[in-house]
């Protein structure tokens, strides 16, 4: 068995893109494997849909059958960075790419680069620590050799001095020698030792070519890049460092290697509070309840003494809840502004190890050093990755001695030594129930997401320190943005001054604004789609189809836009406007959505026909048929089945079932009679529309108007 000390010199060295790429042939090319890892895969990680169909790899075939098997999933589904690319982009940026080192260390706190560049833990959030975590100890039951060839670290110096091998300190882009082997079919040294490993393992033939012809894959594309950007190979060289380091970390048991780290690391060394002085609660906009809430624990850490004389009883610990990027993490920073006391970032992952007494050691430095600088305030980002209910999982083996460290420290100083631990969540039904008990985690404060009017102060905030069109109407775009965190909505605010910048334009717009919501809400433009001449005629009418329908029914939301630009996976889209959020909704409304859903086909059929209605309505029937079946089963709005909710409707009887496919069916059906009838006798206004989309592509609201007054646009 190969080990990653010191004493022993790697004679192989396989980038770990290499490594990926293999698995990735490997994937591609085993097609009836065992579905042992997919059963697995649904086990353990729910939350990644991974689609069935998806070919497996039965890592046992591999010979790595003494992976821990909850590792599997989250190792080959993170590792193989094709199993699905869009929309894992913010959920974790091993799938996306192993070149994106940079946004993989989001330091979205905007502290802590210096420990990120030694170690990383603290600064990666739980998403990214988890896989990394098992990933690194999983590298002890591996037969894989961590590149160790252009790390500029002290260490890899000692070790080229150790050994005295100096064919090891290679220039960027140079072959090594293992795979020139590979790659001409010279039976050197290396290629044996991948043999013998994989002969040890016995990986069947066909499969060990496949191994084979992804590590020379890898290599290749490991090659172009260097020559395209030496910029990311450092990135890549990054996360290979910090994957070798936690790896030594996590090999190193024996008191030497340990005690070495952490000095070179710096792990254990002092924890520093950041003073938050330019954080109030004037940054933190639309959460005004929480804000509320907050301000006495303010009051306190100003001053605890006299707080506690008045008699006031003080919470020693606050929980925020509330979905990510919400500013849980802004509004303690603010308390700590306000208050103007020390500030201590943990983030519950940073505690979450997979060695005896780390966690529970790094929870009692934090709290040393805080009670020496009380007041303060400790932050636990990140909650329930330290304090979750899961103390038997094999991924988590030490977290019970983690919580009950925290409990300890936290039942351990009194009310009026001004230390205020603030913990944040996105899952308080994750809990561990002994920290929710009084004394500890006893308030708690929910941070929603942002109501119209947060999301439009929010967007004004952004928008302050950009340069703006003074036309930009902040407001219409806080309506059109439903469900948006705060984070979302800087980013959008980024987005657009991004893409003015591209445009040269010196100041930021509407459209701007626009093109950014839509960016973040349905993915990029792609302009550069050729589409056919046919297609995007059939395009105008299906869009304008569902706009005439939204303009001419009462109910229907105003429109806000049409476009016949692809976007993402649609090729157009009519997007409407609700005129606040919208709490409950009428009968009337949920009517008006399903036939606005309906004018696209109906638009397809009365103009070009029966038998050329395209597939590109299917989504519009998902969301009318998600309407009606709501209105039948949940909202009690179908006379047939009466007020009363069907939950579970696998349950039903077979007659319920088919009474309610049944209702079902007669309002689509209805809805779409309506859609009809509309596109019929507008059909004057449908070409008018159709033909202004397919001049224009894009046509705001105002435009939508005067088209259908029948008048003509100005030429852009
Ligand atoms: N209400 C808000 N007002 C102003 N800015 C906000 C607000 N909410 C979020 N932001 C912006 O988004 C960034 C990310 O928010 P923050 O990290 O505080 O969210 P969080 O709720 O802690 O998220 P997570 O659960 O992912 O840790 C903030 O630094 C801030 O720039
Ligand atoms: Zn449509």
């Amino acid at each position: 068995m190969f080990s990653l000390s010191s004493t022993v010199q790697p004679q192989v060295t396989i980038p770990l893109s290499h490594l990926i790429n293999a698995f990735h042939s490997l994937k591609s090319s085993a097609s009836s494997v065992g579905t042992s890892f997919q059963c697995l895969q649904r086990e353990h990680a729910p939350e990644h849909d991974f689609q069935s169909s998806e070919p497996s790899i039965n890592l046992r075939e591999l010979g790595l059958s003494d992976l821990k098997t909850s590792h599997l999933d989250d190792l080959v589904n993170r590792l193989l960075p094709s199993v699905s690319t869009e929309h894992s982009l913010s959920h974790c940026h091993w799938r996306t790419s192993h070149v994106s080192a940079n946004s993989f260390f989001h330091n979205k706190h905007g502290f802590s680069s210096s420990t990120l560049g030694l170690l990383g833990t603290p600064t990666l959030c739980r998403q990214h620590t988890r896989p990394l975590q098992a990933f690194c100890s999983d590298l002890q039951n591996w037969p894989v050799w961590i590149q160790n060839r252009g790390f500029k670290t002290l260490k890899t110096k000692t070790r080229r001095l150790q050994s005295g091998n100096e064919q090891h300190a290679e220039s960027d882009g140079y072959t090594p020698s293992f795979m020139k082997g590979l790659l001409f079919r010279d039976k050197g040294p290396a290629v044996e030792s991948l043999d013998k490993l994989m002969k040890n393992k016995s990986i069947p033939e066909p499969q060990q070519d496949a191994f084979k012809t992804g590590f020379a894959e890898g290599f290749l594309k490991a090659q172009a890049l260097t020559q395209r950007t030496q910029d990311s190979l450092r990135r890549t060289r990054l996360i290979l460092l910090i994957l070798l380091l936690l790896g030594i970390y996590g090999l190193s048991r024996t008191p030497f290697l340990s005690v070495r780290f952490r000095t070179t690391t710096g792990l254990d060394a002092a924890v520093d509070p950041v003073q938050m002085k330019n954080v109030t609660f004037e940054h933190v906009k639309g959460a005004e309840e929480a804000k509320n809430e907050l301000q006495e624990v303010v009051e306190f850490l100003k001053n605890p003494q006299k707080f506690t004389v008045l008699g006031g009883k003080l919470p020693k610990g606050i929980l925020l809840i509330g979905p990510p990027g919400t500013g849980k993490t802004l509004l303690a920073r603010a308390v700590a502004g306000e208050a103007d006391v020390p500030f201590y970032y943990a983030s519950g992952s940073e505690f979450d190890e997979m060695f005896v007494g780390v966690g529970a050691s790094r929870i009692r430095n934090l709290f040393r050093e805080a009670k020496a600088n009380a007041p303060c305030v400790i932050f636990i980002d990140e909650l329930d990755s330290v304090g979750g209910k899961r103390i038997e999982s094999p991924m988590h083996p030490y977290s019970r001695q983690t919580i009950n460290q925290l409990l300890a420290e936290m039942d351990g100083f009194k009310p009026n030594e001004g230390v205020i631990i603030i913990g944040a969540t996105n899952f308080p039904e994750a809990l561990d129930n002994a920290l929710i008990r009084p004394g500890r985690f006893d308030m708690q404060v929910t941070v929603p997401r942002p109501d119209v009017k947060g999301r439009t102060e929010i967007l004004k905030w952004y928008l302050k320190k950009i340069k703006v069109d003074p036309g930009v109407d902040a407001e219409r775009i806080a309506r059109g943005t439903v469900g948006f965190s705060g984070a979302d909505l800087e980013n959008l605010v980024n987005q657009a001054a991004l893409k003015a910048a591209v445009d040269e334009k010196d100041m930021v717009t509407m459209e701007d604004l626009e093109f950014a919501k839509d960016k973040i809400l349905m993915g990029p433009e792609r302009r550069s789609v050729e589409i056919d001449k046919r297609n995007k005629t059939i395009t105008a009418y299906h869009e304008s189809g569902h706009a005439i329908v939204a303009f001419y029914t009462k109910d229907a939301m105003p429109i806000n836009k049409a476009t016949i630009m692809p976007r993402g996976p649609t090729l157009g889209h009519v997007s409407l406007l609700p005129e606040n959020d919208r709490w409950s909704e009428t009968r009337s409304q949920l009517l008006a959505q399903m036939d606005v859903s309906m004018g696209g086909r109906v638009a397809e059929e009365l103009i070009f026909g029966n038998e050329n209605i395209t597939t590109g309505a299917s989504s519009d029937f998902d969301s009318a048929t998600k309407i009606a079946k709501m209105m039948v089963t949940k909202f009690g709005m179908s006379e047939k089945l009466g007020v009363m909710t069907y939950t579970d409707t696998a349950k039903l009887s077979p007659e319920t079932q088919a009474a309610i496919e049944q209702e079902v069916r007669i309002l689509l059906k209805d809805s779409y009679e309506r859609a009809k009838h509309i596109l019929k006798s507008r059909s004057k206004e449908h070409k008018y529309l159709a033909d202004a989309l397919l001049t224009y592509e894009t046509l705001n609201a105002k435009e939508i108007q005067i088209i259908l007054d029948g008048k003509n646009l100005e030429p852009r």
